[in-house]
């Protein structure tokens, strides 16, 4: 057996971090690219590039077109190329992240990132979602290695709205079920190497779990106010650093492939966030290994408190036909897919039948 786990070089977390991040920043160089869309250059962008400017380093701001698309990445690499950028910044959500990620790895420069919302686990993996300019989902990008410098500042993340944080509590509550999944089977990781889970990346996903059911009520409280307590530091650590490394480092499963299972629907689902659709495929997991009544109720309970999706209706379903969930459950099942990762065989008829066990349990659970 062989086993891997990798993480971001160095990780900083702390309120107002932004306002002395340069001292991170400097060891990669003097000059370098800051990348923001417009709403992030509003709201966070441009006081940062100012601070990091006059501390003396001299930063290119490069606008976000707002697409992680291999021609977005071509353009910032050409601006990254003429000006011999030293080290690549990204201040924003998982779009510009993946986007700083595909360029910095072309660019053979350090990667830096300052995530402003905890909505997934996009800032520590070694991996990006590529989309084509007009937002289709393409490919799946894995480097070499993580990214050099993450720096999330905990007031910019409360600042947010917090439906960006419940999405990302939602992602991050697949990680640990997904996690107990791959261990149970001994199956292969996220990481693009062939490998089994560490100890260590099985004991982060279950840590990230810990903090969830701990803290998640009253981080959603502070989050709400804009405020920043212990509590919402946990659950941001546990969204962005113990969620993308425990799920990385620890192997993905039925949650994950059920939402890339729902693409096969045109309509309203695809409103939803990648937390919102990834919450019901958690569920999915749960019923597919065969949890208990009690555990399927606290994960169900849990996610419904959120008002997450835990019936086919909030995921806007409510009218698919069995023909259509079948398409899900095919899509959901198809060659290649995390779901294959259980250690027994799941067919396309299982999931069908796991996405309605789901959903007649979840409203018979609140018709009570
Ligand atoms: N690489 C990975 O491991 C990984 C993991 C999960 C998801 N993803 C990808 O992440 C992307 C989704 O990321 P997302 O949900 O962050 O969305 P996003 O990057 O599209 O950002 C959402 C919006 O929020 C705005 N925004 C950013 N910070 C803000 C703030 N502090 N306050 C208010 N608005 C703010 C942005 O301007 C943008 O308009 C998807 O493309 C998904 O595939 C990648
Ligand atoms: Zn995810």
């Amino acid at each position: 057996m062989t086993t891997a786990f990798a993480s971001p070089s160095t990780y900083v977390q702390g309120k107002d971090l932004l306002k002395t991040a340069s001292k991170y920043i400097k060891p990669f160089g003097d000059h370098g690219i800051l990348l923001t869309d417009d709403i992030v250059w509003g709201l966070v962008g441009e006081k940062f590039y100012n601070y990091l400017t006059n501390d003396g380093l001299k930063i290119e701001h490069v606008v976000f077109g707002g697409e992680s698309s291999p021609e977005e990445i071509d353009r910032i690499k050409a601006i990254g190329d003429s000006s011999d950028a030293k080290f690549i910044i990204s201040l924003g959500g998982g779009k510009t992240n993946d986007t700083t990620k595909a360029v910095g790895d072309q660019l053979k420069i350090p990667i830096v990132i300052t995530p402003t919302l905890a909505s997934n686990d996009s800032p520590c993996t070694r991996l990006s979602v590529l989309y084509s300019e007009n937002g289709e989902f393409l490919k799946y990008l894995f480097y070499d290695k993580n990214p050099d410098l993450v720096l999330v500042d905990t007031a910019v993340i409360a600042g947010a709205p917090v439906k960006f944080l419940i999405d990302g509590i939602a992602d991050a509550l697949s990680t640990n079920i997904e996690a107990q999944t791959v261990a149970r089977a001994r199956e292969i990781t996220l990481l693009p190497l062939d490998t089994q889970q560490t100890q260590a990346g099985l004991a982060l996903a279950e840590k990230c779990q810990q903090l969830l059911f701990r803290y998640t009520d009253q981080a959603v409280a502070a989050a709400s106010d804009h405020t920043v307590t212990p509590a919402l530091d946990h659950i941001i650590e546990a969204n962005i650093l113990l969620s993308g490394v425990g799920a990385e480092s620890s192997g993905l499963a039925a949650a994950h492939s059920f939402q890339n299972g729902l693409t096969a629907l045109t309509g309203d689902v695809h409103k939803l966030s990648h937390g919102q659709k990834v919450a019901f495929g958690s569920l999915l997991n749960l019923v597919l290994v065969g949890a208990s009544d009690e555990t399927l109720t606290k994960y169900i309970t849990f996610e419904h408190k959120l008002g997450l999706p835990t019936t086919l209706k909030d995921l806007h379903l409510e009218n698919a036909s069995d023909a259509d969930l079948l398409k899900v459950a095919q899509l959901t099942t198809q060659e290649g897919e995390t779901i294959h990762n259980m250690g027994f065989k799941v067919t396309a008829e299982d999931v069908f039948d796991g996405i309605k066990t789901v959903d007649a349990f979840s409203r018979n659970l609140f018709s009570n």
